[in-house]
């Protein structure tokens, strides 16, 4: 275990990447909100594949918020965090201020096509992917990363930062990593530990029945009824449901049948206060 350094300016944390650079040695950043949990360490390892040096971020980034959501309440969780950088062996966590990110006139954002307006995410948070997508382009040419690791539990995310990245020429390869799950197939999320114990043992049914789904679509079951006899376990069970549907796995474009391209099926339902998303390839 080694001690991790905590850069809180841009300036800290170029000037170590630059001594970095210039050593020979390539540099990876893994960007979170923090309150870290084994899916995030999950991304650190990788990182740590792709580069010798490997900076977290943890930024709860109040720009990609609606108001009536939880950036107030997000867990932040530093000491913890920090102690599981080390013990994952990360070289650095950048912990900017809010005021460091976004200083006193800060009035830029990401305008966002392709993949950031399909209607899924993006249909029940409207100003989500323009937040995410300003941070991360700050977060990309702050550090002069080489590579940044993203879970592909935020599918949708992946999809437009790394289009994002590719379009802008931010030069920087956008490595993605599978969903790391509980033992009962709950994708890991900070925001599991909203979810009360009986929410807690309800919430891997999202899994399990996205996994049937993926099995009828597999035996070319009709695609339309298959989704929507899913849809309906899912509210029966218990949930609200924002979305389930399949699309193309690349583009995110809606698709009728199989033989539309690779499918992903794509989740997002809440339980009480706690909105959950989740995914898989058929
Ligand atoms: N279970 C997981 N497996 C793999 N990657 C994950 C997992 N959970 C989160 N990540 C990835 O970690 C990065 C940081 O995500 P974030 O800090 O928002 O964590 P989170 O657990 O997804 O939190 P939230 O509950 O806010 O969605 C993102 O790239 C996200 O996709
Ligand atoms: C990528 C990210 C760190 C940007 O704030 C966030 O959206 C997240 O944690 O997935
Ligand atoms: N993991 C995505 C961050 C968010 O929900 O705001």
């Amino acid at each position: 275990m080694s001690q991790v350094a905590v850069f809180e300016t841009v300036k800290a944390m170029r000037e170590a990447v630059a001594a970095w650079h210039a050593a020979g040695e390539k540099v990876a950043l893994v960007p979170t909100m923090g309150a870290l949990h084994e899916g995030h360490i999950a991304l650190v390892t990788e990182a740590q594949k792709h580069a010798r040096r490997v900076i977290v971020s943890i930024f709860v980034n109040p720009t990609q918020f609606a108001p009536h959501e939880d950036f107030k309440k997000y867990p932040r969780t530093f000491d913890s965090d920090r102690a599981q950088l080390e013990a994952a062996n990360a070289d650095a966590i950048y912990f900017p201020a809010v005021e460091e990110m976004y200083p006193p006139g800060f009035a830029s954002r990401v305008l966002l096509l392709g993949p950031a307006a399909v209607g899924l995410e993006d249909r029940f948070r409207p100003t989500h992917f323009e937040g995410v997508a300003t941070v991360c382009c700050k977060l990309f040419t702050q550090s002069k990363a080489d590579f940044a690791v993203f879970g592909e539990k935020d599918y949708q995310q992946l999809k437009v930062v790394t289009r994002m990245a590719h379009d802008l020429d931010l030069g920087i390869e956008i490595v993605p990593l599978a969903t790391f799950r509980e033992t009962d197939g709950l994708a890991m999320s900070s925001r599991n530990r909203y979810l009360s114990a009986d929410e807690r043992a309800l919430a891997p049914t999202l899994h399990r029945v996205m996994q049937a789904l993926a099995a009828r679509i597999r035996n070319d079951d009709p695609l339309f009824q298959a989704v929507a006899d899913a849809q309906t376990e899912i509210i029966t069970a218990g949930f609200e449901l924002d979305y389930l549907e399949a699309r193309h796995a690349d583009t995110l474009a809606p698709v009728t049948s199989r033989a539309d391209g690779p499918i992903r099926l794509l989740i997002a339902a809440r339980l009480g206060a706690t909105r959950l998303i989740d995914n898989i390839g058929v």
